[in-house]
């Protein structure tokens, strides 16, 4: 497979990050799940095939040196501060508009390489793929030439497609899968959860076992 897609994760400030999964670890290991969740999506997409380079937006020290250390290329978040923003700067601005471009959420810790590689195959024009509860979207891709125009938020898969995309249909479980919530943080855990999530998880005695997603 060749090596064309340069993915784009956003990743808020740590501390700020994945307000509705507060709760699912003691307050003062938040930001190491959310950052766990991090290295996992960026390692999973780091191994893909399919991807020559993988460019983190963040303003968060922590989680820069964490994906710069995997190889990502880090670039300081927009002014405005909002996750379309970021996206877009990335993908349209720092990859530039000739490249093939994904963007991604950065709570895919049970993501496996194949199935990105997959989806990556399938996507010939600008298409997205929704989450497992079939109203967010975790991917955006775009081809040459094509401005990404993300519309993450509420209700976005509905948004993508109103907007031209092609929701793309294969199963991919662990793409699908991000964690918004406690109760995804267990969806994860069955899917089989990356390292770092695992090993934090298992730590934190929430998990005895935990089959390694890669
Ligand atoms: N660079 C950047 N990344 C963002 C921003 N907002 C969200 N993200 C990232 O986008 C991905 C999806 O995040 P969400 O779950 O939608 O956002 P969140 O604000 O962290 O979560 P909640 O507080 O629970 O809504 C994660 O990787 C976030 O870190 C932003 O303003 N800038
Ligand atoms: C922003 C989105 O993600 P989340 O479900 O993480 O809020 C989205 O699905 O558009």
């Amino acid at each position: 497979m060749v090596r064309d897609w340069t993915a784009v994760i956003p990743v808020k400030r740590l501390s700020a990050a994945k307000s509705r999964l507060r709760g699912a670890v003691p307050p003062a290991r938040h930001a190491e799940l959310v950052l766990a969740m991090v290295r996992d999506t960026a390692s999973a997409v780091l191994t893909a095939e399919a991807v020559a380079e993988l460019i983190v937006v963040t303003d968060d020290p922590e989680a820069a040196a964490a994906v710069g250390e995997l190889g990502a290329r880090v670039v300081p978040d927009t002014p405005a501060a909002e996750l379309n923003a970021a996206m877009r700067f990335g993908a349209d601005e720092v990859a530039g508009l000739t490249r093939f471009r994904a963007v991604l959420a950065g709570d895919l810790p049970a993501l496996h390489p194949e199935q990105l590689d997959e989806a990556l195959g399938r996507a010939e024009r600008r298409s997205f793929v929704a989450d497992a509860a079939g109203t967010g979207t975790v991917l955006l891709a775009a081809g040459p030439g094509e401005p990404l125009d993300p519309r993450f938020g509420l209700g976005s898969a509905v948004a993508h497609a109103a907007s031209g995309a092609r929701a793309l249909d294969g199963a991919w479980p662990g793409l699908r899968q991000d964690v918004d919530t406690p109760a995804d943080l267990q969806r994860v855990l069955a899917l089989g959860a990356g390292r770092h999530t695992c090993d934090l998880l298992r730590d934190l005695g929430l998990t005895v076992s935990c089959v390694p997603a890669a």
